[in-house]
């Protein structure tokens, strides 16, 4: 079947649909017999349809969620199904989009662009599967091409002899914007077809989107440039093609996926997965994850797969599309005045909802750095209820360009914690206003400054006796990543350290925490804080702030749970000196950090006692890392800390991994390697030296006790001979390891002349 026969069979079985509803509706007096009621019920709520799809596809500035759109279209649908009379031709849900005034050239599509029916459940997707079946009764077999749904903007390709000649929106399905100029920006777009068996002509159509990844740098370049940000990536696809000057879209990392194809000349195919093949051939972007499956469970498998997998594709999807595969049988089906039959798209949950941003808060962590969030009107989005929104730092406040009072786009995808995307900036009133940054902390009241110069972050130096920076470390300290101690979570952690009662809390600083006693947790009463915002939780009955007993029972006696704590307490004073490091929550050294530190120095002494250089020569450590540790053991109150935990015998050494245990004849010994060696790898020169007790470094200094030299040493060599290091060769490391250092001394090379 030719190409251009199955869409002008297309066409007719659009036109027949618009005839038949044409004719169902009485000419100059639409909805007659209806009542008067419903039928201004039905035109409020056309007209904020089409108000909304104006917004949306002219302005490419949405004032409410597509979940909330959609709900008006399907409250239409709903109040047209009760009375057919008022299900004319014009009303939005007859329509693909609309036709607006805009200030691109109209162009015709040889072939229309229509829009895609729904499925929102398994049963609405059983019926258009069962309707496929009855239609396509006689039919031997028929496949389902299954598809991602990309949010984006659909645009159509014309390609003639191999060469794009014009690129349009979709439109009215009909007529759509010329966007040729801005389309051949986008680099995804071949200019010309490559390959065999090019067409005479060939529409391709596809969506154009944005990356999420991208999205946060776009909007803060649009805001210092003092231009509107968009609220989500779909309008900045959108508003980014639809530019008049190309060199905007230029400017915008736009990429396109093809979903279809439309008229067509000298190109006959049998599949639509076919013709991505071959497009795919030609040079136009395809997608890797299409799939042709025989019934229906398998596209419920696709869906379910992708449901699950939502976020492992490069761009966002919205839902899956499932087409007839056998384009003789797509035709066979037709297509309705906005839709073809022989479509389906099941959309996925929405992951963005439009909210109220009633207030930017600022938390206080557990290194003091104070970070804006927002608190938004709670909202439901990907299963669970949303009240708070991390913001990070203020400049990315400002580069979100949203303010205090915006109903901005909230997303929360996955597992993942919920962000604001942008405001919607239209629905703006003038009582918005600037978040500014607190000079106080919020919890102690000490000025805030940025530690470091050029730092954005700014932080409470109030490191001591900041309460919430204390709630934190404590909580951390008890947690997975340090002593991991059963039963002690955010609750305890609050309770031990800022306590409605008794006045002065059990926890002055974690020195105290392996002393704690039943008698001093049993008074204890406090709040429930909740841990994104650091506020007090309320009784949702009441609306009272929770308070509560957290240790002891009604009768003031220890619960369970808190003799259980208090002997895990106990028992966590073993865990590995790595997880001890980590607890003491010193900038920079988090779990990785702390490993090396562990491995490398052995002993929480040795760390302390070790200059600067001699930690940043450490494998793993570095300047940053090294710097930071001389800063927290110069403080006294660190110490005392370190000194309490000492004497209630929390593990201050690392024991000798199992395995190890050898004799130890280089302990403590600093080495060096550099260069090749014919005897070991680098890594396998380094083990053979920690396990007979030697710290392999990475610069040379007075305190280095040989330097091992291999092919192409550079400069340590140098610095050896400086600093009079013996140097060993490839013979005299394997001397050094076998014999110990006295041997090692003995052949180490005569220094050059
Ligand atoms: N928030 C608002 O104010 C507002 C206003 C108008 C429309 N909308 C949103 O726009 C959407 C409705 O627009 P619609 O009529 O384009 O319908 P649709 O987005 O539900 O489906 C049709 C479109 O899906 C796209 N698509 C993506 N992947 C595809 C694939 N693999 N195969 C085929 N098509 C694919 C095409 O662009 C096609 O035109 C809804 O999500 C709606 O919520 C929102
Ligand atoms: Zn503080």
């Amino acid at each position: 079947m030719a190409g251009t026969q199955h869409a002008d069979e297309q066409r007719t079985h659009g036109q027949q649909a618009d005839e038949e509803r044409g004719g169902s509706a009485p000419v100059g007096s639409a909805g007659a017999g209806v009542p008067a009621a419903k039928r201004e019920q039905h035109s409020h709520l056309a007209e904020q349809i089409e108000e909304h799809r104006f917004r949306y596809y002219v302005k490419d500035a949405p004032v409410v969620s597509d979940a909330e759109f959609d709900r008006l279209l399907r409250a239409l649908e709903a109040l047209e199904e009760e009375h057919p009379p008022l299900r004319t031709p014009d009303s939005p849900t007859q329509k693909v989009a609309g036709q607006y005034q805009t200030e691109f050239t109209e162009v015709a599509h040889r072939d229309r662009m229509l829009s895609l029916d729904n499925a929102f459940d398994a049963a609405e997707l059983e019926t258009w599967g069962d309707r496929i079946a009855r239609e396509l009764e006689g039919v031997e077999q028929h496949h389902f091409l299954c598809e991602l749904k990309i949010d984006g903007l659909a645009v159509n390709l014309t390609y003639e002899h191999g060469r794009l000649t014009r690129a349009a929106t979709r439109g009215d399905g009909r007529t759509g914007e010329d966007i040729t100029p801005n389309i051949r920006t986008i680099g995804d777009i071949p200019e010309r077809l490559r390959g065999e068996r090019i067409p005479a002509l060939v529409e391709v159509r596809g969506e154009v989107f944005f990356p999420m990844e991208r999205f946060e740098e776009l909007n803060a370049r649009l805001v210092e440039a003092e231009d509107k940000p968009f609220a989500n990536p779909r309008n900045a696809a959108a508003g980014s093609l639809r530019q008049k000057d190309p060199r905007v879209t230029a400017s915008r990392p736009l990429h396109m996926v093809v979903h279809g194809i439309g008229a067509r000349e000298g190109f006959d195919i049998d599949c639509l997965s076919q013709a991505y093949e071959l497009l795919g051939e030609w040079g136009l972007p395809t997608s890797r994850h299409t799939k042709v499956v025989e019934g229906l469970a398998g596209v419920r498998e696709f869906i379910a797969y992708y449901g699950e997998n939502r976020h492992s594709v490069a761009h966002e999807i919205d839902g899956v599309v499932v087409k007839l595969d056998e384009i003789p049988l797509q035709g066979r089906l037709g297509s309705t005045s906005r839709a073809p039959r022989w479509a389906i798209a099941w959309k996925f949950p929405p992951e963005e909802v439009n909210t109220k941003l009633t207030d930017i808060r600022v938390g206080v962590g557990r290194t003091g750095r104070v970070t804006p969030y927002a608190v938004v009107e709670p909202v439901t989005v990907a299963g669970s209820e949303v009240e708070f929104a991390t913001l990070h730092n203020q400049q990315v406040v400002k580069s979100k360009g949203v303010f205090i009072g915006d109903t901005v786009v909230l997303r929360k995808a996955g597992d993942v914690i919920p962000e604001i995307l942008g405001p919607v900036a239209d629905l703006r009133d003038g009582s918005e206003r600037e978040f500014e940054m607190p000079a106080e902390c919020p919890d102690c009241g000490t000025a805030l400054r940025p530690m470091k110069e050029g730092d954005i972050d700014l932080r409470c130096p109030n490191a001591r006796f900041c309460p919430a920076q204390l709630r934190e470390r404590i909580y951390y300290l008890a947690g997975r990543k340090c002593l991991d101690i059963e039963h002690f979570g955010y609750v305890a952690a609050t309770a031990l350290t800022q306590p409605l009662e008794p006045a002065e809390p059990p926890l002055m600083d974690e020195g105290g925490l392996f002393e704690l006693t039943v008698e001093q947790l049993l008074p204890i009463r406090s709040h429930v804080l909740d841990q994104d915002s650091g506020l007090p939780k309320r009784d949702p009955e009441t609306g009272e702030e929770k308070v509560v007993t957290f240790f002891a029972n009604k009768e003031g006696e220890p619960k369970k749970n808190t003799l259980a704590l208090l002997e895990n307490i106990q028992a966590a004073k073993r865990r590995p000196l790595a997880r001890i490091i980590t607890g003491l929550s010193i900038r920079h050294v988090g779990p990785v950090a702390a490993e090396a530190l562990a491995r490398e120095f052995r002993s929480l002494d040795r760390i302390a006692e070790a200059d600067e250089s001699e930690l940043a020569a450490a494998d793993g450590v570095g300047p940053t890392i090294a710097a930071s540790l001389k800063a927290w053991f110069a403080e006294d109150w660190h110490r005392e800390i370190v000194e309490r935990w000492r004497a209630a015998g929390v593990r201050m050494e690392e024991e000798q991994p199992e395995g190890e245990k050898g004799p130890r004849p280089l302990e403590g010994l600093a080495v060096v390697v550099t260069g090749t060696l014919q005897s070991h790898t680098r890594d396998g020169a380094k083990e053979a030296l920690q396990k007979v007790g030697a710290k392999v470094t990475g610069s040379v200094s007075k305190k280095t006790a040989f330097v091992v030299v291999g092919d192409n040493p550079g400069s340590k060599y140098d610095k050896a001979v400086q600093h009079k290091v013996p140097i060993l060769d490839d013979d005299g490391f394997t001397v050094l390891l076998e014999q110990g250092p006295e041997a090692a001394r003995d052949v180490a090379l005569a220094p050059p002349e």
